[in-house]
């Protein structure tokens, strides 16, 4: 993959032509978007339209990725942005058999080694485990814990070292109401309070009003890069959900008139052909009878 050579970058991410190849498919199709620092971005678009992939590709675990991709200033993978960066996936990255409070600790001592970080990491696990709202059930089992419960374990995880990038793969799949409110507390104090860049993906249309500014995916391809506001506002609808179908029926009108045009320049093009090998044909028979009457003559 290529990289810009700047090490210092006002935005978060900054992506440049990147394309994506899974399964032999291509999955991300040349996508240009900007991530803005301690602000929450929204990445919406239906089951299957490259989310994850694009989140894999910003924490640098996807393969096969192509064009520019920088993170936090530097190219996407690269060993020093692994402390800077925080990531939950779908599935809860947690030991069923350990508590809340044992999962935090072996984690944090796998991010701070040595009994010299003994009191600072005592404190960033409770300080994660308060973040989440599990203070509670610090010591219960994790494998007794609720799914949403069991998120959030894996999203105080991810706290742990406070980290400038917050990458979340549909964090509130699952939750009832009051939970998702809570956690949408949580990313826009992480954003106000500490600065944290958040990128949230979700299909949950009524979640994008929640953000300060959404990509709106769809089939690998980014229809729009706004604000929910200018969302509504350029496509006149009341919501973002009214607007991301708005956009999509455009996207799909564009794409029979770009499909139409392409068949109809291929009829063309057989009619073409056609007629140069009738004439092709009548020429050759004309020089055939001449032939003809060339021999006719020399008798
Ligand atoms: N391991 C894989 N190998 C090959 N293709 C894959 C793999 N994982 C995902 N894909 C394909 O890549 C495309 C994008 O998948 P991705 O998981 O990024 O979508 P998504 O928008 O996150 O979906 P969801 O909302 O359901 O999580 C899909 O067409 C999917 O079939």
């Amino acid at each position: 993959m290529m990289n810009s050579a700047r090490t210092a970058d006002a935005n978060a991410v900054e992506a440049r032509g990147l394309t994506v190849v899974r399964g032999g498919r291509t999955v991300l199709r040349g996508l240009d978007f900007t991530v803005e620092p301690g602000r929450i971005t929204g990445l919406l678009g239906p089951s299957g339209c490259g989310k994850s992939t694009l989140m894999r590709a910003v924490v640098g675990t996807q393969a096969k990725v192509t064009g520019t991709l920088d993170v936090l200033g530097r190219p996407a993978g690269h060993p020093s942005l692994r402390p800077r960066i925080g990531y939950v996936t779908q599935a809860p990255s947690v030991y069923t058999d350990l508590t809340v409070r044992q999962n935090l600790d072996y984690f944090a001592a796998v991010l701070r080694p040595g009994r010299t970080h003994r009191a600072s990491r005592e404190e960033a696990v409770s300080r994660a485990i308060g973040d989440v709202d599990l203070t509670r059930h610090a010591d219960a089992l994790a494998g007794n814990l609720s799914g949403g419960q069991l998120s959030r374990v894996s999203l105080a995880v991810a706290l742990l070292a406070t980290p400038e990038l917050l990458v979340l793969d549909e964090p509130t799949v699952g939750l009832d109401p009051v939970l998702r409110r809570d956690l949408w507390n949580l990313f826009h104090g992480l954003a106000a309070d500490r600065g944290t860049t958040v990128l949230v993906s979700s299909h949950v249309m009524d979640e994008a009003e929640r953000c300060h500014r959404l990509l709106l995916m769809r089939e690998g391809e980014i229809l729009a890069d706004d604000t929910p506001d200018g969302l509504r506002t350029r496509t006149d609808s009341a919501t973002v959900e009214e607007a991301f179908l708005h956009l999509v029926d455009e996207a799909t009108a564009n794409q029979a008139t770009a499909n139409q045009a392409t068949a109809n320049q291929a009829t063309a093009n057989e009619a073409t052909a056609s007629e140069a090998t009738a004439s092709e044909t009548a020429a050759s028979g004309a020089t055939e009878d001449e032939a003809a009457a060339c021999q006719e003559k020399t008798r």
